[in-house]
């Protein structure tokens, strides 16, 4: 593939205007543009978010401003702040106006009572936590009902503390009116403190009510009730700036820090012993000590700025689950589309050194080694006396420091882990805006108006009632939303597919009948003034943060603009095919720079199979990979029965440990649940995920279809509980390479153009990918989704790439697994030429015939189901390799090598050295000649002496194994 560095040609990206937002996830319901719509709100609603984004951006003036404009949401909090404003004006401004005191009794008073006049600081404070904290639900929603726990406790409290004024007594009752209640608690003071009051006293409810306040404040400061020390310890040293505590934590206080930090940690014990022991390492974690609790993030230092398209650790993604990320393949855009054309400025600097300010740290980035400058050269001379590397292609690009591949990441200390350990300093994940903003998407152009005129023509022309009623305009293309009159057909628009190609100068004219989801025809003609989409984009995107899941990768745009992030593990495998040109390469590419952008080595792992040999050379030496990138497609074969391996591996590890899916069992790491049998010297680590891309499967199909097809369907049908995803990408979408097993088991696809229907047919099940134009227009439909939809593919430059790539491989090294290596470097086979593909059914032949000791072609038909000229094949390079005797007409040939010598034999066929057999097993097993010999003349045989001889070889022959009756 021929990747430019910059932008392809043909996109251009004229004019400028808002992305529009769409789902992702399903095609439908696209966001339209009808004609002669307003492009803009209605002045009241401009002004009502001109005026909300004002008062946000004051209050988000105290402190440092971390919020991307993309992600604010000012409405709700503007509302709160009015709402402030009007409680302040009725309870403080006019405190003793008759007025202000009935508009009370009705509204605020009415509901709180006297907790009305506190109420406008508290909807402030909330507005103001609200401004600046939009996306945090969870905490939003705890912070939401500590408060409201906290307003209706004080109102209860009224309710039974207020002591009105002659000649009213006692507390009030609604039956008194409603300002006789806004006196004391309100309507919810009464319904709180009343039953309370009655039922245990005024001085019961007084308690009851206390701890219910107290509750709230714990709620609202997310503070578990063993920790108020601390927090009250933290909140007095900063008040006070008291000198931090000695770095002295009780064993039970280090404890609950892991435990609500959730650090990605191996023992608890290990943090208690890094805490008493003051190592380099733990300088990183004392600082935090020196916060308080409301500044430090999960991992117990100072709060990170809010990066768009950061991934969370590990351990917090494990936690996490109501990230969309974690259920759905696609993740849909909600939220607009960032219009900016600038990058987003981001937190971690463009300097690739590892050293980034205020980086996050948990157990799982110690988990990944990084080797910085004074370790890297240690590590050199103690490498200089070992060997590290494994000579396959790909490593040439490696250069010299790639013999130091050392980055821990798998759930155990495998056979092919540990070399030197290099000291342990945090991941950076690449800064987002090292990937390029695209041009601002066009939400309509004169061309698109064009459009519309010249298919409503035809309309005219062929006198169908129909209407074109709006647009949404895609990157590529642009879906025109038709509307049909009453009892016009649906087909009367399919049938007029040329007549509307014809009119809009288009050959690639797509109609859907009807746009799933609507009750409307769609049809989409390709912009002429298309736009690339870049994979910088993608990744900001708000649906891109919103997953956290590290194999969340950037794909691209819908036809309505809205942006198309997935989830790898839910595809949980997924085939990418198009014709050559298409746009595969740079998906597959965009797909791999989305990960190394999000994926922390420690999190996921890679096996690049590239037998084109120069589609993913830019990735060699990324720590994110197992082995170097593999060119041979032999190599890849056997490469697919490691991961087989590695599979099956897992799934020992999580049956013994009584789990169902890796998550679960990575989840029980992290926590420390998992004992291990005693004497046990595994450490065990979290496993990552591990992605196998393919990016020629026909290569690989060539070389070793049955072995290939083999591991693909046993990796597919099981893989996805183990955390083992493939993708496989192909030029040739036949039936040969994309097999009727791999497809059922592949359940996501991706379609580039294709040349013929038949392609498009055996990659999405119809027809469709015929109709793509190329350039990364493609069909996508992921596992589950009903019908495919249309999308403009990422686009990410070489530049970029290498930038990406430089990053990482600045940080860290890849741990080659030397069992994979083993895996591919096993000794040359020889095999004989005569033999050739047939190795394997010959294999299967000699099991058969030795073992029963039957030398019949015929059962080799029935029990190989292979022709007879294949069975006569077979026979022969059986009696050429002395295994069977020569064709003795109908009858059986005899057998010359005896069970016991089976696996010698075996060896001896595919080239490998035979095993240290019994001396006896090199030597052929006495023929029936010899039996003759020894036990005379055999009864059987004899009665069949004189009897003319059918000749065995013949296609209609029968011969011994037949007359059996088995088969
Ligand atoms: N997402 C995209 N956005 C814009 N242009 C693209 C995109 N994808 C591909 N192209 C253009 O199409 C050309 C071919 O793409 P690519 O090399 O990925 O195709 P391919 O299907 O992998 O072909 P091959 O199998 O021959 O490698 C690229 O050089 C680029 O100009």
């Amino acid at each position: 593939m021929a990747r430019s560095s910059t932008a392809p040609k043909n996109s251009s990206g004229s004019g400028r205007g808002g992305s529009s937002k769409g789902s992702a996830a399903k095609p439908a319901p696209a966001p339209k543009k009808h004609i002669g719509d307003p492009e803009r709100p209605a002045a009241p609603v401009r002004m009502w978010h001109g005026l909300a984004r004002a008062t946000g951006g004051l209050f988000r003036a105290f402190g440092q401003e971390t919020l991307d404009k993309s992600d604010r949401r000012d409405g709700f909090p503007f509302f709160l702040v009015l709402l402030a404003i009007a409680g302040a004006v009725v309870e403080w401004f006019f405190i003793n106006n008759p007025v202000a005191e009935n508009i009370s009794a009705y509204t605020f008073g009415g509901v709180i009572g006297r907790t009305a006049l506190v109420f406008p600081v508290v909807l402030v404070l909330l507005a103001g936590w609200l401004f600046r904290h939009p996306s945090s639900v969870y905490n939003n929603g705890r912070v939401g009902i500590g408060t409201a726990l906290l307003t209706l406790s004080v109102a209860a409290i009224c309710h039974i503390a207020v002591v009105r004024p002659e000649p009213a007594s006692g507390r009030p009752a609604p039956a008194e009116g409603m300002p006789a209640l806004s006196g004391s608690g309100g309507v919810f003071g009464w319904m709180i403190g009343e039953p309370l009051a009655k039922l245990l006293s005024p001085i019961g409810a007084y308690v009851v009510l206390a701890l219910l306040i107290a509750l709230s404040l714990l709620i609202i400061t997310k503070t578990p009730p063993n920790r108020i020390g601390k927090r009250l310890g933290d909140l007095y040293r900063w008040m006070f700036e008291a000198e931090p505590r000695e770095p002295r934590v009780a064993a039970g206080d280090a404890e609950a820090d892991l435990a609500e930090t959730k650090v990605l940690d191996e023992k608890p014990a290990r943090v208690r012993r890094s805490r008493k022991k003051k190592t380099d390492e733990d300088v990183l974690f004392d600082g935090a000590d020196e916060l308080p609790w409301w500044r430090r993030n999960a991992t117990g230092r100072e709060e990170d700025v809010e990066v768009p398209a950061d991934t969370v650790h590990l351990g917090q993604l494990l936690g996490l689950q109501d990230d969309p990320g974690y259920d759905q393949a696609v993740i849909a855009d909600d939220a607009p589309a960032p219009t900016e054309t600038a990058p987003v400025p981001l937190p971690f600097a463009d300097d690739p050194a590892p050293r980034a300010p205020e980086p996050k740290v948990t157990a799982a980035e110690q988990v990944t080694q990084v080797l910085d400058d004074p370790a890297l050269s240690r590590i050199r001379e103690e490498a200089a006396a070992g060997d590290f590397g494994i000579d396959l292609m790909g490593d040439d690009e490696l250069g010299p420091d790639d013999e130091f591949g050392e980055i821990s990441g798998f759930g155990t200390d495998g056979p092919g882990s540990r070399g030197p350990q290099p000291p342990e300093a945090p991941y950076v994940l690449p800064s987002p805006a090292q990937l390029a903003a695209g041009p601002p998407a066009v939400v309509s152009s004169e061309a698109n108006d064009r459009m519309v005129a010249q298919i409503e023509q035809v309309f005219v022309e062929f006198k169908v009632n129909a209407k074109v009623t709006g647009f949404s305009r895609g990157p590529t293309v642009t879906q025109y939303e038709v509307e049909l009159g009453p009892g016009v057909k649906v087909e009367k628009i399919t049938q007029l597919s040329n007549n509307i190609s014809y009119a809009v100068a288009s050959n690639d004219v797509r109609i859907l009948a009807p746009i799933p989801g609507k009750s409307a025809i769609g049809i989409e003609i390709p912009n002429v003034d298309r736009e690339t989409v870049a994979l910088g984009d993608v990744l900001r995107s708000a649906a891109a943060q919103k997953s956290t899941h590290p194999l969340t990768i950037g794909v691209g745009k819908d036809v309505s603009g809205g942006f198309v992030v997935a989830n790898l593990a839910k595809m949980p495998h997924l085939l990418v095919a198009g014709s050559t040109g298409s746009g595969k390469s740079s998906f597959v590419n965009s797909m791999i720079t989305s990960l190394l952008m999000r994926a922390k080595p420690s999190e996921v792992r890679m096996v690049l199979v590239d037998p084109k040999r120069v589609e993913l050379t830019a990735y060699a030496g990324v720590p994110h990979l197992i082995t170097p990138i593999i060119t041979n497609p032999k190599k890849a074969a056997e490469a697919l029965q490691w991961v087989v391996k590695e599979m099956d591996m897992r799934y020992d590890d999580l049956a013994s440990f009584g789990f169902r899916h890796i998550d679960d069992f990575n989840k029980a790491v992290v926590a420390g649940e998992l004992q291990l049998p005693a004497g046990s010297e595994r450490v065990l680590k979290p496993y990552p995920y591990l992605l196998v891309v393919v990016d020629e499967l026909a290569d690989l199909m060539m070389v070793a279809p049955r072995d290939v097809e083999d591991s693909i369907v046993r990796i597919t049908q099981l893989a996805r509980a183990s955390g083992i995803h493939l993708v496989l990408a192909t030029q040739r979408p036949s039936v040969d390479v994309v097999t009727g097993l791999i497809k059922a088991n592949v359940p996501s696809r991706m379609a580039f153009a294709v040349t013929s229907v038949t392609d498009s047919r055996v990659i999405l099940d119809g027809p469709g990918a015929d109709k793509l134009i190329g350039q990364g227009d493609a069909l996508f439909s992921p596992m589950g989704s009903s019908k495919p939809f249309r999308l403009q593919g990422a686009w990410v430059t070489e530049a970029e790439i290498d930038a990406v790539v430089k990053h990482v491989t600045g940080q860290a090294r890849p741990e080659y697994r030397a069992d994979v290596a083993e895996a591919l470097e096993a000794p040359k086979k020889e095999i004989d030429e005569d033999i050739g593909d047939d190795l394997e059914v010959l294999l299967a032949a000699t099991e058969l015939i030795v073992s029963s000791q039957f030398g019949s072609t015929s059962m080799l038909q029935r029990k190989l189901r292979v022709g007879f000229a294949k069975a006569g094949r077979l026979m022969d390079l059986l009696e050429s390799r002395e295994i069977v005797g020569p064709s003795e007409g109908s009858k059986a040939r005899d057998v010359l090598v005896a069970p016991e010598q089976l696996p010698a034999v075996l060896a001896k066929l595919k080239g490998e050295e035979p095993p240290a057999a019994p001396a006896a097993a090199a030597a052929p097993a006495p023929s029936a000649n010899d039996a003759d010999d020894r036990y005379g003349v055999d009864p059987i045989e004899a009665q069949f002496d004189g009897l003319p001889t059918v000749n065995g070889d013949d296609e209609d022959g029968e011969d011994a194994w037949k007359l059996t009756g088995r088969d």
